[in-house]
């Protein structure tokens, strides 16, 4: 990449943009609500079940600039999902800035928040083991989505949630590959522990993007 165009990455003026769709939530507090999802390639946290793993290289998506996501983003609706890849791995200042002077209410999927750069109208913070987000970020969280894979991850999520804030919403979200075996036993956790909510990624039962 030519060194005026990684400047312009670094600053956030550009952001390396895997792919934009219009489509309905599938998860968390928001399912249900027809949105416009903006996919920022680039991610090290490694997760072994990621959905999106072809995101992880950001050189394979192409930088793009802010004022152009955001034009056409603006076509579509007035509800944007920011998610990737990492979305926080790049500042976020500048799109969040200009989606936000277009009136639009803007949603962040992550998993470390970090010290979170960008205005965020809802947070959706779904913390992995491998690269836990700092101590600082979690009460800016507006919903807690763990995912659960393995038993252990019952207690992943209990040890995150005592770390969100009090209005923080929780979730349970299957991952996807275990789901015969997790679904029944997160409905009995959630049955057994109701401060829990059961996650399901709608989209991929409607079969949309
Ligand atoms: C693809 S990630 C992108 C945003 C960010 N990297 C993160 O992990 O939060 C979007 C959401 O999908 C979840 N996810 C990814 N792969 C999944 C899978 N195989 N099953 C269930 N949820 C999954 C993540 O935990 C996250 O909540
Ligand atoms: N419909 C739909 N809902 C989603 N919620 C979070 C998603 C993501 O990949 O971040 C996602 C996604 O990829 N599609
Ligand atoms: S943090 Fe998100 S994008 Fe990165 S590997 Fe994990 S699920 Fe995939
Ligand atoms: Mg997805």
């Amino acid at each position: 990449m030519k060194q005026e165009i990684q400047d312009l990455v670094n600053q956030g003026k550009m952001l390396p943009l895997m792919e934009e769709f219009y489509t309905i939530q599938g998860e968390g507090f928001h399912k249900g609500t027809a949105a416009y999802f903006i996919r920022i390639g680039g991610c090290d946290v490694g997760c072994h079940w990621c959905d999106v793993k072809e995101s992880w290289i950001a050189d394979l998506h192409p930088p793009t600039e802010i004022e152009k996501i955001v034009a056409n983003a603006k076509t579509y609706s007035d509800t944007i999902v920011v998610t990737g890849g990492e979305p926080l791995m790049w500042d976020m200042t500048e799109l969040t800035n200009q989606l936000k002077a277009e009136g639009m209410q803007v949603h962040i999927e992550t998993s470390v928040l970090m010290s979170c750069r960008g205005t965020w109208d809802w947070i959706c913070l779904s913390p992995k083991k491998m690269k836990l987000p700092t101590e600082g970020v979690y009460k800016k969280a507006n919903e807690l989505k763990t995912i659960i894979y393995n038993k252990d991850d019952f207690r992943f999520a209990e040890e995150q949630a005592e770390r969100v804030g009090p209005d923080c919403i929780l979730y349970m979200q299957r991952e996807w590959s275990k789901r015969d075996i997790m679904i029944p036993q997160i409905v009995d956790y959630v049955m057994a522990h109701p401060k829990w909510k059961v996650s399901l990624q709608t989209h991929k039962y409607l079969n949309i993007p």
